[in-house]
This record gives structure tokens, C-alpha cells and sequence, in this order.
């Protein structure tokens, strides 16, 4: 559905040029929630504002179902507009309007009829579950009922595409929760792609289908939000992930392992627990469980173990080999000395 071509997007700095995108291809499907993570300053705001050629790539061309945006200007930029929402950080809404004025204001702009606008703004207050603050201004909500008002305003034309710049990275974890199960509903009840761009991976971990890698103004792995994290490609991928699956081990932990410490990644819920087994019994090495649990991305489980993996050089590589074939990854992740 969103297809970018070679896309490059380079600002005139105060200190030169700062290459924001280089050269980035990829394509979104209709109907998915895609991510987009990278960190400060890899470039993801700049590659989600071209959809909406709020930037315009400097190279490349953009298409939205087929159709090349990429110079769209006038009235049929107006139209390209009218069919992407946008949701931001810090939410964006007009404070001396009230709720019901803010969820109203793009069909205002598009010259809609009252009466539709009050149909219709009304199905959105319910849809976000706001509809007894029709009246409140900006400043009587809570956060996580700005962000709410600012996904009806989004949706309040025939919206096709939902971009949302670091939707949640200022709420706290409940309130995260329900804004993410509220797009999760928005975009299975109606069809809409979203866009989401964070910097928190667990943010794709609970609600995306398809997940881009961004560093440095480049696309580094783009995937399945399953596959990318049970087996990322890219060491800085890898570093992201490891974050979200909260394994960093205190240094001190390891001090009792004589061997190696190995981190086993494996999918679904295959019991690792005979493939421990049996490796002792095939290799002469002694295997220790140091650490274990399940994680889940979206619905599917992915399974991580760590064991500290002990014996002479050449049985305890073959045994890490044999490991390795049968799970999604294994890596290690200490030597001992
Ligand atoms: N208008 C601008 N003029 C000059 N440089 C810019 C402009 N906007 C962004 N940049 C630079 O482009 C690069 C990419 O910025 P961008 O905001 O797209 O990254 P990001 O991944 O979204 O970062 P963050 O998560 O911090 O928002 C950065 O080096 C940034 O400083």
C-alpha cells in the first residue's frame, strides 16, 4: 500500500548537510500495523512525515496504493492528506477547543456538512470511549484521553492510513496499554494501516505485524515483528531486542560459571528441557540452567534460556553446534576466564 522507492530526505544543517534518509526502499501493507524503531536520531520522523509529504524526500519516490505521491501539490495533496491521521507524542490538540471542536476540526477544514460532522464525531468519541467529555477542554484530561481525542480527530475523515509519531512515550505503562489496545481495535475494526513510529521495542512487541529497523538515516532489517525478534540479523538489532527481553545479567551473576554462558532463543513453546538433557548425555559437558522465560510477541510465544555450558574446548563446541541447529538462535554470551 505504501511503497518507498530508494527514498532520501537531506536537510540543509546549520553545520552542512544531515542525510536524515538514505537511499531507504520498503513497502507497507494495507491493513497491517507496521513499526518503525531506530534510535534518537536515525531518521524515523523524517521517513513518516514523507507519507504525508509533510517532508519531501529529496530523491526517491513514494507511492500510496499505486499511485506516486511523491509531487503531489494543491488540491490533490488537500485530498492525500484527508485520507492519512496523524497522532504525536504530545498530542497536539487545540487548547481553547473543546473535545468535540478538536475531534471536529479536520472535517471543518474539509467544508463537511454539520450535520455529518455531528453523526460522526459522536461515533468517534464512542469508538476512543470518550463520549462523556464531549465538552471538556484539552487541559481537564489526562494524558492517555488527549492521546484518545487526538486518535478520533485522526480518524474523523475517510482515513486510510493512521501515522503515529511516539504515540505513548509520554504515558505511563497502563495508560500505554490501553492506547495500544485501542489501535490494535481501530485498525482490526476498520481497516486502517498504522503507521508507529518508537523507540520502544515493546510497543512492537505487543501490537505490530511488521517491523523496520532504522540506523543512521538507513534501513538496516525490515520483517515479520516474530522473526525479526526471535532472530534479528543485525548486531544493532540485536542490541535493541536483547533490551526488551530484559536480559542484561548483572557481571557478578556469571562468577560462578566455570564454562560458557550460552543464551538460547528458541520458538514457541518446544521444550528446550529434552534438548538440555540430551546434550549432556550425546556430549561430555556439564550443562546448568541459569536462567529461563517466555515472552510473548503479539500472541506467539518465544522461549529463552541461558545455560552455563562447561567440558573440553572441542565438546563443548560441538554441543553449542548441536544446540544451534535445533533453536532459532544461540549465542554466547560470556566466556569465562
Ligand atoms: N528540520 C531539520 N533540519 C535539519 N536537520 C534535521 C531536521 N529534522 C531532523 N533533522 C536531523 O535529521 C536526523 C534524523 O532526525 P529524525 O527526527 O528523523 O530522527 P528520529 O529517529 O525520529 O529521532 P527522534 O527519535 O529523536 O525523534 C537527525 O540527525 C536530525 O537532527
Amino acid at each position: 500500500m505504501i511503497q518507498f522507492q530508494d527514498v532520501s530526505v537531506t536537510y540543509e544543517g546549520a553545520e552542512g548537510k544531515v542525510k536524515a534518509v538514505q537511499k531507504l526502499s520498503l513497502n507497507i501493507n494495507k491493513g497491517e500495523i507496521f513499526g518503525i524503531v531506530g534510535a534518537s536520531g536515525a531518521g524515523k520522523s523524517t521517513l513518516l512525515r514523507t507519507i504525508n509529504l509533510l517532508e519531501r524526500p529529496t530523491e526517491g519516490r513514494i507511492f500510496i496504493n499505486n499511485q506516486d505521491i511523491t509531487d503531489l501539490k494543491g488540491e490533490d495533496l488537500r485530498l492525500l492528506r484527508q485520507k492519512i491521521g496523524m497522532i504525536f507524542q504530545h498530542f497536539n490538540l487545540i487548547k481553547r477547543k473543546t473535545v468535540f471542536e478538536n475531534v471536529a476540526f479536520p472535517m471543518v477544514a474539509a467544508g463537511k456538512p454539520k450535520d455529518e460532522i455531528q453523526k460522526r464525531v459522536n461515533q468517534l468519541l464512542n469508538l476512543v470511549g470518550l463520549s462523556d467529555k464531549s465538552n471538556a477542554f484539552p487541559a481537564q484530561l489526562s494524558g492517555g484521553q488527549k492521546q484518545r481525542v487526538g486518535i478520533a480527530r485522526a480518524l474523523a475523515n475517510e482515513t486510510e492510513i493512521l501515522l503515529c509519531d511516539e504515540p505513548t512515550s509520554a504515558l505511563d505503562l497502563e495508560t500505554t496499554k490501553s492506547i495500544l489496545n485501542l489501535l490494535k481495535e481501530i485498525n482490526q475494526k476498520l481497516g486502517i494501516t498504522i503507521v508507529i513510529i518508537t523507540h520502544e521495542m515493546d510497543v512492537v512487541k505487543s501490537i505490530c505485524d511488521r517491523v523496520a529497523v532504522m540506523n543512521d538515516g538507513q534501513l538496516l532489517e525490515a520483517g515479520n515483528v516474530y522473526d525479526v525478534f526471535v532472530n534479528p540479523r543485525n548486531v544493532f538489532t540485536k542490541q535493541l531486542i536483547e533490551h526488551t527481553f530484559h536480559l542484561e545479567f548483572p557481571k557478578q551473576i556469571f562468577n560462578d560459571f566455570k564454562g560458557r554462558v550460552l543464551k538460547i532463543v528458541y520458538k514457541g513453546e518446544s521444550a528446550t528441557e529434552p534438548l538440555i538433557s540430551e546434550v549432556s548425555k550425546r556430549y561430555n559437558v556439564n550443562l546448568n540452567i541459569v536462567h529461563g522465560k517466555i515472552e510473548y510477541i503479539g500472541d506467539r510465544p518465544v522461549g529463552i534460556l541461558v545455560v552455563d555450558i562447561e567440558g573440553e574446548e572441542r565438546e563443548v563446541q560441538l554441543a553449542v553446534d548441536y544446540i544451534n541447529e535445533r533453536t532459532a538462535f544461540t549465542e554466547v554470551v560470556l566466556y569465562a576466564s
